[in-house]
């Protein structure tokens, strides 16, 4: 099965995933003179209700928080997207050191990590059906600095002593999102994909330019996960990200000057 040792990671991906090769892979490079201002987006409009929150769960590549998508209490609206688009789960990927981990990068900059909130597009009747259309997902990015501890993100990884081997998930609830957000919700979007096998073109990708912040002590915290199950030797779980891809010409657009 894919991952991200030498073996069966990003490089290897192609082999059973051939639109590892295609025209609108993800993550990318950011270059902010390379992005063109268009007045005509708008602010995005996330509108989170924190009892959707169900669980917790560690599935090998990454850890994830999974919401309830049965009805449109959680949903992201406006911003470069039209429609609207189901909160259905959130999750990061990050670095073995602080110099790497985000999937994204600015400039070749890297951050330590990177937080996705995944959501789709509620013209489709399930995430499942969204994944395969070209406009059936919009993931929200943000980046991770190093910096102060994250209040928020503790809530989080408090939570991480039950979910420590792949395949564990525990209870998770009364988690309001909105409180990972920076404070600026200026971005860049693009055309993009999953970033993960099975690395469908079906992302519009909205990357927020001003991370949250995140102590050491708790980017120590996402390092002792596992990407190995219970009784299997244990492997940590770091550097889960996926270096950037070519931009094959496709548009970023700014949402501020
Ligand atoms: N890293 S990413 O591009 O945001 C991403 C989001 C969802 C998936 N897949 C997914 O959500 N599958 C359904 C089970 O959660 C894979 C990669
Ligand atoms: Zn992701």
């Amino acid at each position: 099965a894919w991952g991200y040792a030498a073996n069966n990671g990003p490089d290897k991906w192609v082999s059973n995933f051939p639109i590892a090769d295609g025209p609108r892979q993800s993550p990318i490079d950011i270059l902010p003179g390379g992005a063109s201002y268009d007045s005509g987006l708008k602010p995005l409009r996330l509108k989170y209700d924190p009892s959707n929150c169900l669980e917790i769960l560690n599935n090998g590549h990454s850890f994830q928080v999974t919401f309830a998508d049965d009805s449109d209490s959680s949903t992201l609206k406006e911003g470069p997207i039209s429609g609207v688009y189901r909160l259905k789960q959130f999750h990061f990927h990050w670095g073995a050191s602080d110099d790497k981990g985000s999937e994204h990068t600015v400039a070749g900059t890297k951050y330590p990590a990177e937080l996705h909130l995944v959501h789709w597009n509620t013209k489709y009747p399930s995430f499942g059906e969204a994944a395969s259309k070209p406009d059936g997902l919009a993931v929200v990015g943000v980046f991770l600095k190093i910096g102060d501890a994250n209040p928020s993100l503790q809530k989080v990884l408090d939570a991480f002593n039950d979910i420590r081997a792949k395949g564990k998930q525990t209870s998770f609830a009364d988690f309001d999102p909105s409180t990972l957000l920076p404070g600026c919700l200026d971005y860049w979007t693009y055309d993009g994909s999953l970033t993960t096998p099975p690395l469908l073109e079906s992302v519009t990708w909205i990357v927020c330019k001003q991370p949250i912040s995140v102590s050491c002590q708790q980017m120590a915290k996402f390092r002792s996960l596992l990407f190995s199950a219970e009784g299997e030797p244990e492997c940590c779980m770091v550097d889960n990200y996926r270096p950037p891809q070519p931009l094959k010409g496709r548009p970023v657009r700014a949402s501020f000057q």
